[in-house]
């Protein structure tokens, strides 16, 4: 069990797992008034939460797969990455893919935050690098079906 701090500045109940299998997290607009976004318009959304993660952990705020696919509503830059010293709030960079407005309601589940372990590394430069399978086949190397 990994303890993580957080500060709760939102209307709202602190984030939670909808499931005991769920990897993430449901973040929720924290708003005063509803935002309209207008066809590929992009808005960061405040969530009022602050969190504390300790060293060697990061958070992955990531789209939610319904409101994309039925709304066209998802992160802007893809995958957020919520380093281990921000001390900031949690703000989420919402951009509009459909071509009908969209209104974000306050407490309104946007995204879905995963904390996940990461690895510092020290690069170790060399002039050429091992063989392998694969070797540098990539984008379609394997066939296109
Ligand atoms: O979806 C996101 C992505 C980032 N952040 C916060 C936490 C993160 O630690 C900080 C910086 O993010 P990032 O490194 O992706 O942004 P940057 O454009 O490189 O800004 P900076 O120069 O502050 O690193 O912004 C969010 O709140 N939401
Ligand atoms: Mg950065």
């Amino acid at each position: 069990m990994l303890f993580v701090k957080i500060v709760n500045r939102s209307k709202h109940a602190l984030p939670s797992y909808a499931t005991d299998g769920s990897a993430g997290m449901d973040l929720r607009a924290n708003l005063e008034n509803p935002i309209t976004l207008k066809p590929l318009e992009r808005f960061l959304v405040p969530t009022g939460i602050f969190i504390q993660l300790p060293e060697g952990y990061e958070a992955q705020i990531r789209p939610r797969s319904g409101l994309s696919i039925k709304k066209g509503i998802t992160l802007v830059n893809a995958v957020g990455t919520i380093d281990s010293d921000y001390t900031g709030e949690i703000k989420l960079p919402m951009i509009n893919l459909s071509n009908e407005p969209y209104t974000i309601e306050d407490g309104e589940r946007l995204a879905q935050m995963v904390v996940a372990r990461y690895e510092k590394i020290t690069w170790q430069e060399v002039s050429i690098l091992d063989e392998t399978e694969r070797g540098e086949g990539g984008f379609g190397s394997t066939g296109t079906k």
